[in-house]
């Protein structure tokens, strides 16, 4: 079978290799490495994955999955470059960082796969992107897309959308449980016991969205079938609109959008050395 070795085993990383191993992934071709040794000997003791550290895994690894923060990621590249030929793929699953800089990082021709995520993967309702490098092929790509369909849903795109998945998919998790928890707390200040208002609002969200994606039809029709005339749900909107709800979210996608951008950058000025200096 493949190996696959994830650098930075953490929450994304965890949520990808530990989707592998509930879909028939084989423990013993699973590396993780993890920068705590504790961190390293709990993911070995729970799912029997081997561990390593980085070069090690890197260089037994047919891919590489990158799942370390953003800041984290050309140290990591510039440990694992010296064992990485075109014969490995690269996958990273890092905010903002573009297929090119982590090429650079590398030997030359080394196919990279930038894919996208959430943590929804960890009850198999993912939601990922992937977007091949210059020297990924469409079936290098497909190999990426392949490993996180095992934990939901995966699309193909062209890495110019990836901020913008980043902002609407990868946090979207974020944004809604925030939904939920101001809803909960609304709930209690209504004289709602914490659990039944949480229970209420649960079920409520996971109802929705059930509705939403099995009837397939616009969610602004779904939002008229709950609003009465002058009615509450009418109410209630129209403090939500009051407060520019919708404004809300376009700002704050747009500014997860730029924050990716800015990690990137940041990325880029953690390099050391240039790349020219440690491959001439
Ligand atoms: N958490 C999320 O919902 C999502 C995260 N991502 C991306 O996944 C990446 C990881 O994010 P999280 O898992 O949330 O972070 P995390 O902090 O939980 O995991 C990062 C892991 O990398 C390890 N690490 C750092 N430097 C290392 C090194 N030099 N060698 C080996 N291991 C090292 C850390 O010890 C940690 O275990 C980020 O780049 C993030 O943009 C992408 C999609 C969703
Ligand atoms: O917040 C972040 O930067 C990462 C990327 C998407 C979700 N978490």
């Amino acid at each position: 079978m493949t190996k696959l070795a994830v650098i930075g085993a953490g929450v994304m990383g965890e949520t990808v290799f530990s989707g592998l191993l509930r879909a028939g992934w084989a423990p013993d071709d699973i590396t993780v490495t993890a920068r705590r040794p504790e961190r390293r000997t709990d993911l070995a003791e729970r799912y029997g994955v081997r561990t390593a550290d980085n070069a090690t895994a890197a260089a037994e690894a047919e891919i590489v999955v990158i799942a370390v923060k953003p800041a984290d990621i050309t140290g990591v590249l510039d440990e694992i470059a010296p064992v990485i030929t075109p014969a490995t793929l690269v996958a990273s699953l890092a905010a903002g960082v573009t297929t090119d800089l982590i090429e650079a990082r590398l030997p030359a021709g080394v196919p990279v796969v930038r894919a996208m995520p959430n943590t929804p993967a960890q009850v198999d309702q993912g939601m990922a992107a992937v977007s091949g490098g210059r020297h990924a092929d469409a079936a290098q790509i497909d190999l990426v897309a392949g490993l996180l369909t095992a934990t939901g849903r995966v699309t193909v795109l062209p890495e110019k959308y990836q901020d913008a998945v980043t902002a609407i998919s990868g946090g979207g998790p974020a944004y809604l449980f925030l939904v939920v928890e101001s809803m909960i707390e609304a709930g209690v200040h209504l004289g709602l016991p914490r659990q039944t208002a949480s229970e209420l609002v649960v079920q409520t969200i996971y109802g929705s969205a059930t509705l939403l994606k099995e009837s397939g039809d616009h969610p602004a029709v779904l939002r008229e079938r709950v609003t009465s005339p002058a009615g509450t749900t009418a109410a209630a909107l129209r403090v939500l609109e009051d407060h520019k709800l919708r404004a809300a979210f376009l700002g704050a996608m747009e500014a997860a959008r730029d924050r990716g951008g800015q990690l990137a950058e940041a990325a880029r000025a953690n390099s050391r050395p240039a790349p020219e200096d440690r491959h001439s």
